[in-house]
């Protein structure tokens, strides 16, 4: 069994767990509520296009920064020009909480990303309804069927999709419908990450494609190489999340950047 493998089943029984809590129909009755979703798609085109993530830990490499705050994290990667804010809301295997995004959405006015493992339509009017503004399909975890039911969902919830890819058979996941096409870095099934691995799938995408290269950007170098490739966007956890205080480091690398 995989570590994704192991992923999916334990988030298959957090998900039938929380829907005896709250039920659909009372996730279905706060959407009403919801401010209007702000565009991932627009803010990789005007601003650094990075998104800058939120991550305690990882099965990779365990406990990253237990003691940072979400709000102070996600108000420097918003104040120094993030494109937008991915948060893992995975408990077991990253340490997040739905509680993460509730406790930032009020004062940020970036997109935020629900990095999460979506297996399930309970999940997205759940995104929805704790202020989410995009969802990650992973290919790896779905359907070429289920990625097209579900962006179909999110769009209608006002949701944009971030499909990930990892393999060029995952090519066949994609549809035009997906808002932005990541390609992870990491292999998840065995964690080796490779840079080329990107840059090589993202010729086999159609031209006009909205890109994000996702994991593994440790480096300055590793982010002017993929943005020399032309990728739009750049998902980047570790790489600030590390540094004991996250808020600084994506200060100080907004300025390097800023310089390019
Ligand atoms: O990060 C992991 O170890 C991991 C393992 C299994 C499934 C997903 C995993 N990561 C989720 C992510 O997509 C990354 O957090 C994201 O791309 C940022 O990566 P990084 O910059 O390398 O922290």
């Amino acid at each position: 069994m995989t570590i994704l493998d192991k992923i999916i089943e334990q988030k298959a029984m957090e998900v039938s767990l929380a829907k005896k809590n709250i039920p659909i129909e009372m996730l279905k009755d706060t959407l009403f509520f919801q401010r209007e979703g702000l565009s991932l798609k627009t803010t990789v085109k005007e601003r650094s296009g990075i998104i800058a993530e939120f991550k305690r830990q990882s099965p990779s490499k365990g406990i990253i920064n237990a003691k940072a705050q979400p709000l102070e994290v996600a108000t420097a990667y918003q104040t120094f020009g993030a494109s937008g804010i991915s948060v893992l809301t995975d408990f077991h295997f990253f340490g997040g909480n739905i509680q993460d995004i509730l406790s930032i959405r009020e004062h940020i006015h970036t997109p935020i990303l629900r990095k999460d493992f979506m297996i399930d339509a309970y999940q997205f009017y759940e995104a929805k309804a704790i202020g989410a503004d995009v969802v990650l399909l992973i290919a790896a975890c779905l359907s070429p069927l289920q990625v097209s039911e579900f962006t179909d969902l999110a769009h209608q919830l006002g949701l944009e999709v971030l499909l990930e890819l990892h393999t060029e058979e995952e090519l066949n996941h994609f549809n035009s419908e997906v808002d932005m096409v990541g390609i992870n870095n990491r292999n998840l099934k065995d964690f080796k990450v490779d840079l080329e691995h990107s840059v090589r799938l993202k010729n086999a995408l159609p031209a006009g494609t909205l890109s994000v290269a996702e994991s593994g950007i440790y480096a300055l170098e590793d982010f002017k190489y993929l943005k020399k490739t032309r990728f739009d966007a750049f998902l980047m956890g570790e790489f600030f999340m590390k540094n004991e205080n996250p808020a600084r480091k994506f200060e100080q690398f907004a300025n390097e950047i800023s310089n390019l």
